[in-house]
């Protein structure tokens, strides 16, 4: 399986609309590809927290013709990284009411939706993402012809229960969108070795580069198999990252060192 990680350069020097053609003329230049991944929030930037009003899009925006149609041209399976999402009012009557969501698109390689994923863990404790978007309540995995796909969204990385719950839907592949700061960059690598490792599970995670509303990125996508040896690192700047991996390795590690078997469930509390 081939998977090419766009680690996207998001500054306020250019336009949405420019970013935009320019990510889905990249997409499109991925062909030899199997699965294609993007950041999270790479149309506004994750922590550009004043345009995430602005620029939100219905789930059927502009970003999904884009890249749905990015996705069938060069005959991918695309992870399109998130959206900022407007939702329509609980009652219906207006499109563009209800709250916003951090929102990930998984098209196939024909342009069809096959997921949509809106993140569970907002980041902000009492501000930014955490104040103004809802929170997904869902775990989502794809499948895939060669492996399933456990999908997560940057602060989603801190949170191993969550990626217990993909693995026990099936996900051999952890995919992982962000926007990762450079100031906690060693965190970044370290996470997505110990998400590998405990899980037995390829990871995937596609950070930005750059830096918007004052907040340097971190860059440094990365590539896990499941032992946990990283595959592939990007640098800090915009770049392309590809690495070829055999999803068997997935089977392979589960059953010559069967720690997942070895879970012991409902611990409970400690006594006193
Ligand atoms: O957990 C972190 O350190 C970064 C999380 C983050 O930036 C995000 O979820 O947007």
């Amino acid at each position: 399986m081939r998977a090419s990680l766009l680690q996207i350069d998001v500054n306020e020097g250019e336009s949405v609309e420019s970013r935009r053609l320019r990510v889905a003329s990249l997409v499109r230049e991925q062909a030899r590809a199997d699965l294609v991944v993007l950041p999270e929030l790479w149309t506004t930037g994750a922590f550009a927290y004043e345009d995430f009003g602005s620029e939100a899009e219905p789930l059927e925006g502009p970003t999904y013709d884009a890249m749905a149609k990015a996705a069938s041209d060069a005959g991918v399976w695309l992870h399109a990284g998130s959206i900022p999402e407007r939702t329509a009012s609980d009652s219906g009557s207006a499109a563009g009411d209800g709250p916003l969501y951090n929102t990930s698109l998984v098209f196939s390689p024909s342009g069809d939706l096959a997921a949509v994923y809106r993140k569970i863990h907002r980041f902000g404790f009492d501000k930014g993402e955490a104040v103004l978007m809802g929170a997904g309540q869902e775990l989502v995995t794809v499948r895939l012809p060669s492996t399933t796909l456990g999908v997560a969204t940057c602060y989603d990385l801190r949170f191993p229960e969550l990626f217990r719950g993909l693995v026990d839907a099936g996900a051999e592949t952890l995919v992982v969108p962000a926007g990762w700061p450079e100031r906690r960059r060693a965190h970044w690598t370290l996470l997505a070795q110990a998400r590998a490792v405990e899980n037995q599970a390829f990871v995937l995670a596609c950070g930005t580069a750059g830096t918007h509303a004052g907040v340097p990125q971190a860059g440094h996508s990365i590539v896990v198999d499941p032992w946990g040896e990283v595959l592939a690192q990007a640098g800090a700047g915009e770049q392309v990252l590809t690495v070829e991996f055999d999803p068997g390795k997935v089977a392979v590690t589960r059953e010559q060192f069967p720690a997942l078997k070895d879970r012991v469930l409902g611990l409970g509390t400690p006594r006193r």
